[in-house]
């Protein structure tokens, strides 16, 4: 039950609600805009006012079992608010509905029975809040032990050795390690495929959708700022803080590039030339339900189908940048076969000179020591790691 909602914050929850239930932008957008126009909210208010529409949105199916179907975003809330979605009987709910998830999602879900409803429950919680220290220019402890000064509590990582997690929801994004480049902000799952790749130093590494560039500072790190990360990606717009964040994190080795599309004629320059590509293609996210619940309702078998298209292309053109020997390491932030699974062995079937090589085992080479599994791919979810939802595949060209 959560404590008692004031009737104002109410009446913002039940309209801002309203907004995101037609769907038509990302929820945390939607949020923002909203807060934006209404900036007479003080930022207590505002935080309540977020995790409440955030929880009507993970839980959706059950809020709406409760408040009745065809409910308004005002009983939704209402319904959110008395906690109807933990004190209801489980048993009168579909599994689909107990999961809060689209039918079209749960009879897809690619968990086995014994653990699919438990790991349906992890990806409704919060997620926490993941630090990596950038190793030119601090040490975990020694980061660890700044923060703690400053009165923000962290512990270290439970896989990956630059990770931090951070305790509670401290506001960060001025502390000094942030600003000078000490720290970043990435999800533990997102630095073990930065791992998976395997980058050493004076490498050339390609980052062939960089977005961001989380990974690609990240590997610049790695390589101790020697040889060269290009980082590509079609969205100008995303890239276009790479430059300055990589100076402040004391990286030269880090060249981003926006690229017209995977055919981009200069591309052509690194033919078979790049010790490892990464391909962090663009995907449905469902791995991210914890930080967007919105994505399983604004999506539908059909966008999975059209994303898989893409990422077989994205993987083709990117492999052909790989040096014999090299390394191709093909990642998402979803859980979801067709966009993994079967891209990878479409795009080995068609490419005897790639062979996967599993994953596990290259992780534990660099002590990294992750559960066994008997698939020789990546795959993290927030109930068996505690991190966001991801999917790799390491190949290596063999000719
Ligand atoms: C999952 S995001 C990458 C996140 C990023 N690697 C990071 O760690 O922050 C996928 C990226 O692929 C980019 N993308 C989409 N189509 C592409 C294409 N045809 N070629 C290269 N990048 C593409 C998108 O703009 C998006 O930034």
């Amino acid at each position: 039950m959560n404590s008692p909602f004031p009737a104002v914050l109410h009446q913002h929850t039940a309209r801002l609600l309203e907004q995101l239930l037609r769907f038509e932008h990302p929820a945390d957008a939607t949020v923002q805009q909203y807060f934006r126009k209404h900036s007479a909210l003080g930022s207590r208010d505002r935080a309540r006012v977020g995790d409440a529409v955030f929880g009507c949105l993970r839980h959706l199916r059950r809020l709406r079992h409760a408040a009745g179907e065809g409910a308004g975003a005002e009983a939704l809330v209402a319904a959110w608010a008395a906690g109807a979605w933990q004190t209801q009987d489980a048993t009168a709910l579909t599994p689909a509905e107990q999961a809060d998830l689209p039918d079209w999602l749960w009879a897809r879900w690619p968990w086995p029975a014994e653990t699919a409803m438990a790991v349906a429950e992890a990806f409704k919680q919060p997620a926490p809040l993941d630090l990596r220290v950038n190793i030119l220019k601090a040490k975990r402890e020694a980061v660890q032990a700044a923060l703690a000064a400053a009165g923000i509590e962290t512990v270290a990582g439970r896989w990956a050795p630059q990770a931090l997690r951070v305790i509670g929801k401290p506001a960060l994004q001025r502390h000094a390690l942030m600003v000078d480049g000490s720290i970043e902000v990435q999800d533990e799952g997102s630095q073990l495929l930065g791992h998976l790749l395997g980058a050493r130093r004076g490498e050339q590494i390609v980052d062939f959708c960089a977005g961001a560039g989380g990974k690609s500072l990240q590997i610049g790190a790695l390589m101790r700022n020697s040889g060269r990360v290009h980082a590509f990606d079609v969205s100008a717009g995303r890239l276009s803080e790479l430059a300055q964040r990589a100076k402040r994190a004391g990286l030269a080795n880090v060249q981003p590039m926006a690229i017209r599309d995977e055919l981009d004629a200069r591309l052509s320059r690194l033919a078979g030339k790049v010790d490892r590509v990464l391909v962090d293609a663009p995907c449905s996210g469902l791995g991210t339900l914890r930080r967007n619940p919105d994505l399983k309702w604004r999506q539908g078998p059909e966008q999975l189908a059209d994303k898989a298209a893409l990422q077989a292309s994205i993987l083709m053109a990117a492999a052909r940048l790989v040096k014999p020997g090299g390394v191709l390491v093909y990642a998402t932030c979803s859980p979801m076969a067709e966009e993994n699974e079967a891209v990878v062995e479409a795009f080995v079937a068609e490419h005897p000179a790639f062979a996967v090589e599993p994953a596990l085992p290259a992780l534990a080479k660099q002590g990294i020591d992750l559960p066994q599994s008997d698939s020789p791919y990546l795959r993290l979810d927030p109930f068996h790691h505690d991190t966001d939802g991801f999917f790799a595949a390491r190949l290596v060209r063999c000719a």
